[in-house]
C-alpha cells in the first residue's frame, strides 16, 4: 500500500512510525509533503520515507492523509483536488475542526473523503481512532481507508455529531493521563524512589489496570473496591484525591474543551 501524508508534526509523525512499525508499509511507499518548520527534512533522515515538494506525486498512491493544522486544511485540499484532476484517490483529514461536509464542498458529495481523529499512540500501533465516512461511499474506497487505519490500532465509527467529544476523549485524553502518571511518579520520587523506576511502574500500573477493565469488562467501579481494603491504605488515598475535587477536575477537563 503507498500512502501520502500532508504533515509530519506531532500527529502525521506518530501516524508515518505506526506505519512503518507494523511492517506493513515500506517506509518509500509513504510520500511524505511538510511545511516550512523542516520537520518532515529532519524525520526522513531516521525513517527513511519518501519527501516531496510536488503535488502531483500525490496522483501515484493508495490513500492521502491531511496530518496539518486546521486552517490548512482546505487550501491544501484545493490544491490537491485540483491537481487529482478526476482522480478518486480516497483522502482522510484529522483535523479535529474541519469536517466532511466542509470538505466536499470543495471535492464534490461524491468524493472518498473522511475524518478520522487517530491519537498519538499510534506509533505503536496502539491507536484509538475514530472515522466519520461520507454519506457515499464505495467497499472499496472504505477498506482502503480501514486498511490504513487498522494497521496503527482500533478503528471505530463515529457518527458527526460524536466526532467532537470522541476526539476529547481519545485525542486529547493521552494528554491527561500523561499528567497523572507524572504526578504519579512525582509523589512517589517525594517518597524516596527512583525517577526512572517510577515513571516505568506508574506506566505499567496504567496500562495495566486499562487492561484489566477491557478484558474483564467490569465496571470501574467494581475495580476501585476491589483495591480498597477495609481500612486499608488505597481508602485513604482514593479520600485525598476526593477531598481535592479529582473527579470533578476530570470531568471538568472533558467539558471545558467541548465548551471551547
Ligand atoms: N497531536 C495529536 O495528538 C492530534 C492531532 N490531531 C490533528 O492533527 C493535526 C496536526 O496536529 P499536530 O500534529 O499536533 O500539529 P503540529 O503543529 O505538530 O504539526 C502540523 C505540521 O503540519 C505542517 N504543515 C503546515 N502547513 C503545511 C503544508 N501546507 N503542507 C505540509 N505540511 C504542513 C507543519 O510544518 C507541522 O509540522 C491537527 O489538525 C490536529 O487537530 C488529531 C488528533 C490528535
Ligand atoms: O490539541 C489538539 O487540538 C489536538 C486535537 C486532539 C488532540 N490534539
Amino acid at each position: 500500500m503507498k500512502i501520502g501524508i500532508f504533515g509530519a508534526g506531532h500527529m502525521g509523525s506518530a501516524m508515518i512510525k505506526g506505519w512503518i512499525k507494523s511492517g506493513v508499509v515500506a517506509p518509500p511507499d509513504i510520500i511524505v509533503q511538510g511545511g516550512k518548520r523542516g520537520t518532515a527534512r529532519e524525520l526522513q533522515q531516521s525513517l527513511h520515507f519518501t519527501l516531496t515538494n510536488n503535488v502531483a506525486d500525490f496522483k501515484a498512491v493508495d490513500i492521502i492523509f491531511l496530518a496539518v493544522g486546521t486552517p490548512a486544511i482546505l487550501p491544501i485540499l484545493k490544491d490537491l483536488h485540483e491537481e487529482l484532476d478526476g482522480l478518486t484517490i480516497p483522502i482522510i483529514s484529522v483535523s479535529a475542526g474541519v469536517s466532511v461536509k466542509e470538505m466536499q464542498e470543495i471535492t464534490g458529495q461524491t468524493y472518498p473523503i473522511a475524518q478520522a481523529i487517530p491519537n498519538t499512540p499510534v506509533q505503536i500501533n496502539q491507536g484509538m481512532t475514530g472515522i466519520v465516512y461520507p454519506e457515499l461511499i464505495s467497499e472499496d474506497h472504505q477498506s482502503t481507508m480501514n486498511h490504513s487505519l487498522t494497521i496503527l490500532g482500533e478503528l471505530m465509527e463515529i457518527t458527526e455529531d460524536k466526532i467532537g467529544i470522541f476526539g476529547t476523549l481519545a485525542g486529547c485524553g493521552p494528554a491527561f493521563v500523561d499528567v497523572f502518571m507524572e504526578s504519579l511518579a512525582d509523589g512517589a520520587v517525594l517518597n524516596g524512589m527512583d525517577r526512572d523506576m517510577a515513571y516505568h511502574v506508574a506506566a505499567k500500573m496504567v496500562s495495566s489496570a486499562a487492561n484489566l477493565l477491557l478484558e474483564t469488562g467490569k465496571h470501574p467501579g467494581e475495580l476501585k473496591d476491589g483495591v480498597t481494603s477495609p481500612g486499608g491504605t488505597t481508602i485513604k488515598g482514593v479520600t485525598a484525591l476526593e477531598k481535592e475535587g479529582f473527579r470533578y477536575a476530570t470531568i471538568n477537563a472533558i467539558d471545558t474543551i467541548m465548551k471551547s
